[in-house]
Protein backbone atom coordinates (compact mmCIF):
# COMPACT_ATOMS: atom_id res chain seq x y z
CA UNK A 1 0.00 0.00 0.00
CA UNK A 2 1.17 3.15 -1.01
CA UNK A 3 -0.36 6.75 0.74
CA UNK A 4 0.61 9.78 -0.47
CA UNK A 5 0.06 12.64 2.37
CA UNK A 6 0.24 16.38 0.74
CA UNK A 7 0.59 19.18 3.45
CA UNK A 8 0.09 22.42 1.93
CA UNK A 9 1.04 25.35 4.28
CA UNK A 10 0.85 28.82 3.29
CA UNK A 11 4.30 29.11 2.37
CA UNK A 12 5.14 25.17 1.98
CA UNK A 13 3.61 22.10 0.53
CA UNK A 14 5.16 19.02 2.52
CA UNK A 15 5.04 15.64 0.65
CA UNK A 16 5.02 12.20 2.13
CA UNK A 17 4.50 8.40 0.93
CA UNK A 18 3.32 6.12 3.49
CA UNK A 19 3.67 2.12 3.94
CA UNK A 20 0.22 0.27 5.71
CA UNK A 21 2.69 0.27 8.74
CA UNK A 22 2.65 4.00 8.28
CA UNK A 23 6.97 3.45 7.71
CA UNK A 24 7.76 6.38 5.21
CA UNK A 25 9.18 5.53 1.83
CA UNK A 26 9.37 8.84 0.11
CA UNK A 27 9.45 12.54 1.24
CA UNK A 28 9.25 15.93 -0.30
CA UNK A 29 8.77 19.15 0.33
CA UNK A 30 9.14 22.59 -1.67
CA UNK A 31 9.13 25.52 0.97
CA UNK A 32 9.01 29.17 0.32
CA UNK A 33 6.48 28.77 -2.43
CA UNK A 34 6.37 32.27 -3.95
CA UNK A 35 9.20 33.53 -2.73
CA UNK A 36 13.03 31.73 -2.92
CA UNK A 37 11.21 28.35 -3.97
CA UNK A 38 13.49 25.09 -2.71
CA UNK A 39 12.41 21.75 -3.50
CA UNK A 40 14.34 18.92 -1.01
CA UNK A 41 13.83 15.44 -2.51
CA UNK A 42 15.80 13.43 -0.02
CA UNK A 43 19.29 15.35 -0.62
CA UNK A 44 19.91 18.85 0.20
CA UNK A 45 17.05 22.02 -0.83
CA UNK A 46 17.51 23.20 -4.23
CA UNK A 47 16.09 26.06 -5.90
CA UNK A 48 12.89 25.61 -8.06
CA UNK A 49 10.29 27.26 -10.02
CA UNK A 50 7.14 27.36 -7.81
CA UNK A 51 5.75 30.70 -8.28
CA UNK A 52 2.49 28.70 -6.76
CA UNK A 53 1.10 26.11 -4.75
CA UNK A 54 -0.10 24.55 -8.43
CA UNK A 55 3.67 24.71 -9.65
CA UNK A 56 5.08 23.28 -6.10
CA UNK A 57 2.13 20.18 -6.29
CA UNK A 58 3.88 19.61 -10.14
CA UNK A 59 7.52 19.65 -9.18
CA UNK A 60 6.84 17.31 -5.79
CA UNK A 61 4.82 14.64 -8.00
CA UNK A 62 7.91 15.16 -10.55
CA UNK A 63 10.42 14.65 -8.06
CA UNK A 64 8.17 11.16 -6.33
CA UNK A 65 8.19 9.83 -10.13
CA UNK A 66 12.16 10.30 -10.11
CA UNK A 67 12.04 8.47 -7.17
CA UNK A 68 10.26 5.34 -8.69
CA UNK A 69 6.68 6.58 -7.53
CA UNK A 70 4.53 7.23 -9.75
CA UNK A 71 0.70 8.47 -9.41
CA UNK A 72 -0.47 5.71 -10.93
CA UNK A 73 1.29 3.60 -8.47
CA UNK A 74 -0.14 5.24 -5.54
CA UNK A 75 -3.09 3.19 -3.06
CA UNK A 76 -4.67 6.30 -1.70
CA UNK A 77 -3.45 10.76 -1.20
CA UNK A 78 -4.48 12.10 1.92
CA UNK A 79 -5.21 15.56 1.88
CA UNK A 80 -4.22 18.86 5.45
CA UNK A 81 -7.33 20.64 4.98
CA UNK A 82 -7.01 23.84 7.01
CA UNK A 83 -10.66 25.13 7.37
CA UNK A 84 -13.19 22.63 7.50
CA UNK A 85 -15.69 25.02 9.26
CA UNK A 86 -18.31 23.83 11.97
CA UNK A 87 -19.21 20.67 10.46
CA UNK A 88 -16.36 18.79 9.06
CA UNK A 89 -15.01 17.36 12.42
CA UNK A 90 -13.79 14.54 11.46
CA UNK A 91 -11.78 13.19 8.13
CA UNK A 92 -13.88 11.98 5.27
CA UNK A 93 -13.29 11.16 2.14
CA UNK A 94 -13.23 13.42 -0.81
CA UNK A 95 -16.43 13.32 -2.77
CA UNK A 96 -17.80 16.00 -5.29
CA UNK A 97 -19.91 17.25 -2.20
CA UNK A 98 -16.49 17.75 -0.13
CA UNK A 99 -14.95 19.88 -2.41
CA UNK A 100 -17.80 21.80 -2.81
CA UNK A 101 -17.71 22.49 1.53
CA UNK A 102 -13.89 22.63 1.51
CA UNK A 103 -14.38 25.67 -1.24
CA UNK A 104 -17.44 26.88 0.58
CA UNK A 105 -14.54 27.64 3.09
CA UNK A 106 -12.09 29.47 0.73
CA UNK A 107 -13.01 33.14 1.91
CA UNK A 108 -12.43 32.16 5.47
CA UNK A 109 -9.08 30.69 4.27
CA UNK A 110 -7.43 32.20 1.28
CA UNK A 111 -3.92 31.34 1.82
CA UNK A 112 -4.69 27.70 2.59
CA UNK A 113 -7.90 26.22 1.15
CA UNK A 114 -7.06 26.71 -2.08
CA UNK A 115 -3.72 25.74 -2.16
CA UNK A 116 -5.29 22.37 -0.34
CA UNK A 117 -7.24 21.68 -3.16
CA UNK A 118 -4.72 22.38 -5.95
CA UNK A 119 -3.35 19.27 -4.24
CA UNK A 120 -6.68 17.49 -4.37
CA UNK A 121 -7.30 18.61 -8.30
CA UNK A 122 -3.94 17.74 -9.23
CA UNK A 123 -3.95 14.34 -8.39
CA UNK A 124 -7.85 14.28 -9.53
CA UNK A 125 -6.43 15.12 -13.32
CA UNK A 126 -3.84 12.55 -13.05
CA UNK A 127 -5.23 9.65 -11.68
CA UNK A 128 -9.32 10.24 -11.21
CA UNK A 129 -9.54 7.12 -9.84
CA UNK A 130 -7.11 7.10 -6.90
CA UNK A 131 -9.23 7.36 -3.58
CA UNK A 132 -8.63 10.99 -1.99
CA UNK A 133 -9.00 11.52 1.47
CA UNK A 134 -9.37 14.67 3.43
CA UNK A 135 -8.07 15.53 7.34
CA UNK A 136 -9.31 19.18 8.90
CA UNK A 137 -7.16 21.21 11.08
CA UNK A 138 -10.25 22.61 12.39
CA UNK A 139 -10.98 19.32 13.84
CA UNK A 140 -8.72 18.89 17.18
CA UNK A 141 -10.59 21.60 18.53
CA UNK A 142 -14.03 20.57 18.65
CA UNK A 143 -13.31 20.46 21.99
CA UNK A 144 -13.08 23.69 22.87
CA UNK A 145 -16.50 24.94 24.79
CA UNK A 146 -18.59 27.56 24.02
CA UNK A 147 -17.34 30.07 26.23
CA UNK A 148 -14.16 30.17 24.62
CA UNK A 149 -15.12 29.33 21.24
CA UNK A 150 -17.78 32.37 20.89
CA UNK A 151 -17.05 36.03 19.97
CA UNK A 152 -19.56 38.03 22.00
CA UNK A 153 -21.90 38.82 18.42
CA UNK A 154 -25.37 38.25 17.83
CA UNK A 155 -26.75 34.99 16.99
CA UNK A 156 -27.57 35.75 13.89
CA UNK A 157 -23.66 36.34 13.29
CA UNK A 158 -22.95 32.75 14.92
CA UNK A 159 -25.18 31.52 13.11
CA UNK A 160 -23.69 32.42 10.36
CA UNK A 161 -20.25 30.55 11.27
CA UNK A 162 -18.70 33.99 12.90
CA UNK A 163 -17.01 31.67 15.70
CA UNK A 164 -13.30 30.75 16.85
CA UNK A 165 -12.41 27.59 15.17
CA UNK A 166 -9.14 26.90 16.14
CA UNK A 167 -6.32 25.75 13.25
CA UNK A 168 -3.20 23.39 13.50
CA UNK A 169 -5.11 20.76 14.76
CA UNK A 170 -3.34 17.90 12.97
CA UNK A 171 0.13 19.19 14.36
CA UNK A 172 -1.39 19.18 18.14
CA UNK A 173 -3.24 15.96 17.91
CA UNK A 174 0.22 14.46 16.91
CA UNK A 175 1.85 16.55 19.71
CA UNK A 176 -0.44 14.99 22.10
CA UNK A 177 0.17 11.22 20.77
CA UNK A 178 3.86 11.91 20.69
CA UNK A 179 4.67 14.08 23.89
CA UNK A 180 4.32 10.79 25.94
CA UNK A 181 6.79 8.69 24.06
CA UNK A 182 9.65 11.33 23.53
CA UNK A 183 8.96 12.27 27.74
CA UNK A 184 8.48 8.78 28.85
CA UNK A 185 5.84 9.90 30.76
CA UNK A 186 2.20 10.62 30.54
CA UNK A 187 0.61 13.84 28.92
CA UNK A 188 1.40 16.97 31.36
CA UNK A 189 -2.48 17.88 32.32
CA UNK A 190 -2.14 21.71 31.42
CA UNK A 191 0.15 22.14 28.52
CA UNK A 192 0.29 25.05 26.49
CA UNK A 193 1.93 23.92 22.71
CA UNK A 194 3.07 26.48 20.57
CA UNK A 195 3.30 25.92 17.07
CA UNK A 196 4.78 28.45 15.33
CA UNK A 197 5.57 28.19 11.71
CA UNK A 198 4.73 30.38 8.50
CA UNK A 199 1.45 30.54 10.71
CA UNK A 200 1.89 30.46 13.96
CA UNK A 201 -0.26 29.56 16.68
CA UNK A 202 -0.73 28.40 20.44
CA UNK A 203 -3.39 26.18 22.36
CA UNK A 204 -4.41 25.35 25.31
CA UNK A 205 -4.28 21.29 25.81
CA UNK A 206 -6.17 19.95 29.31
CA UNK A 207 -6.07 16.49 29.71
CA UNK A 208 -5.67 16.13 26.04
CA UNK A 209 -8.24 18.01 24.51
CA UNK A 210 -7.91 21.21 23.34
CA UNK A 211 -10.19 24.01 25.62
CA UNK A 212 -8.79 27.05 23.74
CA UNK A 213 -6.71 28.22 21.09
CA UNK A 214 -5.39 31.79 19.75
CA UNK A 215 -6.51 31.93 15.89
CA UNK A 216 -10.37 32.56 15.51
CA UNK A 217 -12.65 32.73 12.52
CA UNK A 218 -9.56 31.94 10.35
CA UNK A 219 -5.86 31.59 10.43
CA UNK A 220 -5.43 35.40 10.87
CA UNK A 221 -5.86 36.03 14.35
CA UNK A 222 -3.50 35.69 17.24
CA UNK A 223 0.07 35.44 17.28
CA UNK A 224 2.27 37.56 14.71
CA UNK A 225 2.61 35.25 11.58
CA UNK A 226 5.02 35.56 8.38
CA UNK A 227 2.96 37.28 6.53
CA UNK A 228 -0.50 37.94 8.69
CA UNK A 229 -1.17 40.12 11.07
CA UNK A 230 -2.65 38.55 14.34
CA UNK A 231 -5.14 40.11 16.42
CA UNK A 232 -6.32 43.13 15.73
CA UNK A 233 -8.96 45.49 16.47
CA UNK A 234 -11.99 45.03 14.33
CA UNK A 235 -12.25 48.47 13.87
CA UNK A 236 -9.11 49.09 12.45
CA UNK A 237 -9.90 46.51 10.22
CA UNK A 238 -12.86 48.58 8.68
CA UNK A 239 -10.79 51.75 8.46
CA UNK A 240 -9.13 49.60 6.58
CA UNK A 241 -11.42 48.56 4.20
CA UNK A 242 -12.17 52.00 4.08
CA UNK A 243 -9.27 53.07 2.73
CA UNK A 244 -8.31 50.33 0.39
CA UNK A 245 -11.56 48.17 -0.29
CA UNK A 246 -12.56 45.02 1.21
CA UNK A 247 -9.84 43.25 -1.11
CA UNK A 248 -7.01 45.09 -0.44
CA UNK A 249 -7.90 45.16 3.28
CA UNK A 250 -7.46 41.40 2.93
CA UNK A 251 -4.73 41.48 1.05
CA UNK A 252 -2.87 43.72 3.33
CA UNK A 253 -3.97 41.95 6.58
CA UNK A 254 -3.00 38.13 5.21
CA UNK A 255 -0.05 39.13 2.84
CA UNK A 256 1.35 42.01 3.68
CA UNK A 257 1.88 42.40 7.37
CA UNK A 258 3.22 40.17 10.22
CA UNK A 259 6.72 39.69 10.06
CA UNK A 260 7.13 40.97 6.52
CA UNK A 261 5.66 44.33 7.57
CA UNK A 262 7.51 44.69 10.45
CA UNK A 263 11.24 43.54 9.37
CA UNK A 264 10.77 43.41 5.82
CA UNK A 265 10.92 39.02 5.38
CA UNK A 266 8.32 36.82 6.38
CA UNK A 267 10.55 33.97 6.61
CA UNK A 268 12.13 33.52 10.40
CA UNK A 269 15.73 32.61 8.76
CA UNK A 270 15.86 35.44 6.28
CA UNK A 271 14.98 37.69 9.29
CA UNK A 272 17.45 36.55 10.83
CA UNK A 273 20.25 36.69 8.10
CA UNK A 274 19.39 39.97 7.66
CA UNK A 275 20.24 41.27 10.62
CA UNK A 276 18.88 44.81 10.18
CA UNK A 277 17.60 47.04 13.24
CA UNK A 278 13.87 46.20 11.65
CA UNK A 279 14.38 42.43 11.15
CA UNK A 280 15.20 42.43 15.33
CA UNK A 281 12.31 44.30 16.23
CA UNK A 282 9.78 42.17 14.31
CA UNK A 283 11.41 39.23 16.17
CA UNK A 284 11.36 40.80 19.14
CA UNK A 285 7.58 41.50 18.70
CA UNK A 286 7.19 37.66 17.23
CA UNK A 287 8.37 36.51 20.89
CA UNK A 288 6.89 38.96 22.81
CA UNK A 289 3.08 38.48 21.08
CA UNK A 290 3.49 34.57 21.38
CA UNK A 291 4.30 34.84 25.11
CA UNK A 292 1.48 37.11 25.52
CA UNK A 293 -0.74 35.44 24.09
CA UNK A 294 0.13 32.33 25.75
CA UNK A 295 -0.20 33.57 29.09
CA UNK A 296 -3.59 34.53 28.69
CA UNK A 297 -4.08 30.35 27.74
CA UNK A 298 -3.00 29.68 30.78
CA UNK A 299 -5.83 30.99 32.12
CA UNK A 300 -8.05 28.54 30.44
CA UNK A 301 -6.73 25.65 32.22
CA UNK A 302 -6.16 27.36 35.38
CA UNK A 303 -2.41 27.20 35.20
CA UNK A 304 0.49 25.24 33.31
CA UNK A 305 3.06 21.95 33.72
CA UNK A 306 4.00 21.86 30.69
CA UNK A 307 5.00 23.87 27.30
CA UNK A 308 5.68 22.28 24.13
CA UNK A 309 7.17 24.28 20.73
CA UNK A 310 6.74 22.81 17.48
CA UNK A 311 6.62 23.70 13.46
CA UNK A 312 9.49 25.14 11.75
CA UNK A 313 10.30 28.14 13.95
CA UNK A 314 9.07 26.11 17.16
CA UNK A 315 11.55 23.65 16.58
CA UNK A 316 14.48 25.02 15.17
CA UNK A 317 14.79 28.73 16.51
CA UNK A 318 16.67 28.20 20.15
CA UNK A 319 16.19 31.95 19.86
CA UNK A 320 12.88 32.19 19.36
CA UNK A 321 11.89 29.57 22.00
CA UNK A 322 14.89 31.44 24.44
CA UNK A 323 13.17 34.97 24.01
CA UNK A 324 9.66 33.27 24.82
CA UNK A 325 10.13 31.51 27.69
CA UNK A 326 12.28 34.38 28.97
CA UNK A 327 8.77 36.24 28.60
CA UNK A 328 6.84 33.42 30.45
CA UNK A 329 10.08 33.02 33.14
CA UNK A 330 6.96 34.24 35.79
CA UNK A 331 5.27 30.80 35.62
CA UNK A 332 8.74 29.37 37.10
CA UNK A 333 9.69 27.99 33.26
CA UNK A 334 13.42 27.92 32.96
CA UNK A 335 15.15 26.50 29.95
CA UNK A 336 18.61 24.23 29.88
CA UNK A 337 20.40 26.63 27.67
CA UNK A 338 22.82 23.60 26.16
CA UNK A 339 19.99 21.46 25.42
CA UNK A 340 17.85 24.35 24.04
CA UNK A 341 20.66 25.25 21.64
CA UNK A 342 20.90 21.40 20.50
CA UNK A 343 17.75 21.30 20.09
CA UNK A 344 17.28 18.59 22.57
CA UNK A 345 13.55 16.67 23.17
CA UNK A 346 13.86 17.76 26.80
CA UNK A 347 15.03 21.67 27.25
CA UNK A 348 13.95 22.86 30.49
CA UNK A 349 16.24 22.96 33.28
CA UNK A 350 16.81 21.19 36.50
CA UNK A 351 14.82 23.36 38.47
CA UNK A 352 12.36 24.61 35.76
CA UNK A 353 8.73 24.25 37.14
CA UNK A 354 7.14 23.76 34.22
CA UNK A 355 8.54 20.59 32.04
CA UNK A 356 9.39 22.42 28.01
CA UNK A 357 9.95 20.59 25.22
CA UNK A 358 10.72 20.31 21.52
CA UNK A 359 7.86 18.25 19.15
CA UNK A 360 8.66 17.49 15.59
CA UNK A 361 5.24 18.52 13.97
CA UNK A 362 4.02 15.08 12.26
CA UNK A 363 1.33 16.55 10.60
CA UNK A 364 2.14 13.89 7.67
CA UNK A 365 1.75 10.83 9.23
CA UNK A 366 -1.31 12.18 11.41
CA UNK A 367 -2.87 12.30 8.37
CA UNK A 368 -1.78 8.83 6.95
CA UNK A 369 -3.14 7.47 10.12
CA UNK A 370 -6.42 9.19 9.42
CA UNK A 371 -6.74 7.81 6.08
CA UNK A 372 -5.63 4.25 6.89
CA UNK A 373 -8.26 4.48 9.51
CA UNK A 374 -11.26 5.04 6.80
CA UNK A 375 -9.63 2.94 4.12
CA UNK A 376 -9.87 -0.06 7.27
CA UNK A 377 -13.03 0.76 7.71
CA UNK A 378 -14.09 -0.11 4.09
CA UNK A 379 -16.49 1.17 2.01
CA UNK A 380 -18.76 3.70 4.06
CA UNK A 381 -21.35 6.15 2.98
CA UNK A 382 -19.24 7.75 1.40
CA UNK A 383 -18.24 5.69 -0.86
CA UNK A 384 -21.70 5.68 -2.72
CA UNK A 385 -21.06 9.70 -3.25
CA UNK A 386 -17.56 9.26 -5.07
N1 LIG B 1 16.75 26.66 11.51
C1 LIG B 1 15.78 27.55 11.54
N2 LIG B 1 15.87 28.68 12.28
C2 LIG B 1 14.91 29.60 12.30
N3 LIG B 1 13.75 29.47 11.63
C3 LIG B 1 13.59 28.37 10.88
C4 LIG B 1 14.57 27.36 10.80
N4 LIG B 1 14.10 26.37 9.98
C5 LIG B 1 12.88 26.78 9.57
N5 LIG B 1 12.55 27.96 10.11
C6 LIG B 1 11.37 28.81 9.87
O1 LIG B 1 10.18 28.08 9.96
C7 LIG B 1 9.19 28.75 9.16
C8 LIG B 1 8.46 27.74 8.29
O2 LIG B 1 7.81 26.84 9.13
P1 LIG B 1 6.88 25.66 8.56
O3 LIG B 1 6.26 25.03 9.75
O4 LIG B 1 7.69 24.80 7.67
O5 LIG B 1 5.87 26.53 7.69
P2 LIG B 1 4.44 26.28 7.07
O6 LIG B 1 3.54 27.13 7.90
O7 LIG B 1 4.51 26.71 5.66
O8 LIG B 1 4.12 24.80 7.24
C9 LIG B 1 9.92 29.80 8.34
O9 LIG B 1 9.77 31.07 8.93
C10 LIG B 1 11.37 29.33 8.45
O10 LIG B 1 12.30 30.37 8.28
C1 LIG C 1 -3.38 27.24 9.69
C2 LIG C 1 -2.07 27.78 9.26
O1 LIG C 1 -1.75 28.91 9.52
O2 LIG C 1 -1.25 26.92 8.60
P1 LIG C 1 0.26 27.19 8.13
O3 LIG C 1 1.03 27.43 9.36
O4 LIG C 1 0.67 25.89 7.45
O5 LIG C 1 0.23 28.37 7.21
MG1 LIG D 1 2.68 24.10 8.44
Amino acid sequence: MRILVVNAGSSSIKAMVFDEGLSALASVSVAEIGGKATIRAGGAAVPCAAPDHHAAMAAILQALAGQGIAPESLTAAAHRIVHGGAALVAPERVTPDLIARIEACIPIAPLHNPANLAGIRALQAIVPALPQYASFDTAFHATIPPVAHRYALPAAEEARGLRRYGFHGLSYASLVAHLPMLAEAPLPRRLLAFHLGNGASATAILDGRSVASTMGYSPLAGLVMGTRTGDIDGNAVLKMAEDHGIDGAARILNRESGLKALGGQSDMRALKAAGTAEAAFAIDHFCYWAARHGASLMAAMAGLDAIAFTGGIGENDADARRAIIGHLAFTGAELDPEANALGASAIHSATSSVAVWIVPAQEERQIAQEALGLIRKGPGRAEGDA
